[in-house]
């Protein structure tokens, strides 16, 4: 298990970090590409799996590193016994030590034993898993096929998920992935917000008659899910009246069967998961009830599957060759010893617009911590800040930043080799995809005085300043990602991909990257706050800029 040393403790941290100060001037991309032809061969893994059929090139060549590095690198992992600590995840050792808490979301995308998957010895952890499989299969094709009728006997054609955070950022993410696939007439919304507006826009694109709504919440305590879920219910029952009907219109998906059973939802309209599934990896359970209604459940399948391949190749390549593992340490190398602050993710197909808003939860919320797990205070960077936007819209909005700012934003640039709208003879393709070549070349060679003088023409190259204020010196490093399609598989392998390379960090770090407690203290203040609101005079137990703004509050109300 992880023992929660910190990660600058290390001999190999310390290598690392002597390189780094004796060496980085000679980290330079021109450089290192002009003195070393096979760099891409070198620096580039493919990730090919056959059933289902996946094929992921990650190129790291454009990374400010050297093989002495990567070596350091790799050291680290190996010190920081990351192999070890992977293994105890994959056995259900409970890594997750502030919750004494197994973390098995790779056993959701386990094939069954009989089918060559792994026995993991959890509750549930096997048998349940299929189980549950099988009951959002039966429910999936009933709702798509209208065999499932809603209080007036007509068929469902609107689904909404009611849930916030790891219940509904994966869901959202994935849908819109593979929207390609998702079965036209049925409209899925999503509801997650506290503010009343995001739930009374999606009610009125609904019918009562014709909507299920699926109460998305793990441990269905969750302050915001609960009460968009009251509302809508009592949205439903204003028409419906008969609170028998509730049955037909609302299914919950939840670990928690007390808590489902007193809001009114049957047994039989739950759907299960357990405690070892983490919010933020949990769509690969029932909270994915909403992706198999959509994408028909043998599309949802293969997305485990994908998922399941790189667990896979996670658990058994060498780490040199561990494209997650290399992802975690390359961003290592930035995160601790460049100093970067942030990582940005770029993603060249429209379909995977949310794709960086599900990794802000899946990643800082796992590695936003400061405390290691035997309670020692870091003294170097955890998570980055995670943030990104489809290309090219993001080009035209901050690149420039990434370009000539003043600070390192480390880019994975993430591409299909084929896309799922060819329109206009793949024109619209070609184009993208040049702007995905383009900007990580642009990033990492700039532009010389050369090619300065070369546009400037001789004349006005004599004006010295005007040359030094159009040189760029690049030199921004970045990862390149090329698949061949956005196919489920693919998008399982690909989320697994940062999953695990979130892991991998987290070890090195020393931290649980399983646990949100800050999260949790903020829900807990604001229980207390709500009970207070009413009158000022409860108002207690606060500091002076507290009390203050809620005072201002409650006397600016319009009660
Ligand atoms: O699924 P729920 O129990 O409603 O929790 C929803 C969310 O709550 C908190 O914000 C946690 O930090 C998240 O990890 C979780 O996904």
């Amino acid at each position: 298990m992880a023992t929660g040393k910190l990660a600058s403790d290390y001999e190999a941290w310390k290598k690392l970090q002597a390189l780094y100060q004796s060496k980085r001037s000679s980290y330079v991309l021109k450089d290192l590409f002009a003195a070393d032809p096979e760099r891409f061969s070198k620096y580039s893994v493919e990730f090919k799996t056959s059933a289902p059929a996946v094929d992921i090139l990650l190129d790291y060549s454009k990374n400010l590193i050297d093989t002495e590095v990567l070596a350091g690198l790799f050291a680290l992992a190996r010190e920081a016994n990351v192999e070890q600590f992977r293994d105890d995840m994959f056995a259900g050792k409970h890594i997750n030590t502030s919750e004494d808490r197994a973390v098995l979301h790779i056993a959701l995308r386990n094939p069954p034993v009989s089918e060559g998957g792994w026995d993991i010895k959890e509750e549930g952890a096997t048998t349940g898993v299929q189980e549950v499989l099988a009951h959002m299969k039966e429910f999936s094709e009933q709702i798509r096929s209208g065999s499932w009728k809603g209080y007036t006997g007509k068929a469902i054609n609107t689904i909404v998920n009611i849930g916030i955070g790891g219940s509904d950022l994966g869901p959202v993410m994935v849908t819109e992935a593979l929207k390609h696939y998702s079965q036209r007439n049925l409209q899925l919304h999503f509801v997650s917000n506290i503010d009343g507006t995001d739930l009374a826009e999606v009610l009125r694109q609904c019918d009562p008659e014709t909507t299920l709504f699926i109460v998305a919440s793990k441990t269905f305590t969750t302050q915001e899910t609960i009460t968009n879920a009251e509302s809508a219910k009592e949205w439903f029952l204003t028409s419906a009246k008969d609170k028998a009907h509730v049955a037909k219109h609302f299914v919950a998906l939840s670990t928690n069967t007390e808590g489902v059973t007193a809001f009114g939802i049957s047994e039989a309209n739950m759907f299960q998961f357990w405690d070892w599934v983490g919010g933020r990896y949990s769509f690969w359970s029932a909270i994915g009830l909403s992706i198999a209604i959509s994408i028909g459940f043998d599309n949802f399948r293969e997305v485990l599957n994908g998922a399941h391949e790189m667990d896979k190749h996670f658990k058994s390549t060498k780490l040199e060759e561990n494209l997650p593992v290399i992802l975690a340490l390359v961003g290592i190398w930035y995160n601790d010893f460049y100093g970067a602050q942030t990582q940005a993710l770029l993603p060249y197909d429209q379909y995977l617009h949310k794709f960086a808003d599900y990794f802000q939860q899946g990643d800082m919320e796992s590695n936003g911590k400061t405390v290691t797990k035997d309670g020692s205070r870091v003294d170097y960077e955890t998570g980055p800040i995670i943030w990104g936007q489809s290309g090219t819209n993001g080009q035209h909005a901050f690149y420039q930043l990434i370009h000539q700012g003043t600070k390192l934003i480390p880019c994975d640039f993430l591409a299909p080799a084929e896309t799922l709208n060819p329109i206009a003879g793949g024109k619209h393709h070609e184009i993208l995809l040049s702007n995905f070549f383009a900007q990580p070349e642009a990033l990492a060679f700039g532009k010389t005085e050369q090619q300065v003088v070369q546009e400037l023409g001789p004349k006005q190259s004599q004006n010295a300043a005007l040359v030094k204020s159009k040189i760029f010196e690049g030199n921004k490093p970045t990862n390149s990602i090329l698949f061949q399609k956005l196919t489920p598989g693919t998008l399982g392998a690909l989320v697994a991909l940062y999953e695990h390379k979130i892991h991998v960090q987290g070890a090195i770090w020393g931290i649980n990257s399983y646990d949100q407690m800050g999260v949790e203290l903020g829900k807990v203040l604001a229980k207390a706050i709500l009970k207070q609101l009413p009158d000022p005079k409860d108002v207690t137990g606060h500091d002076s800029s507290t009390t203050g703004l809620i005072h201002w509050y409650q006397a600016h109300r319009n009660k």
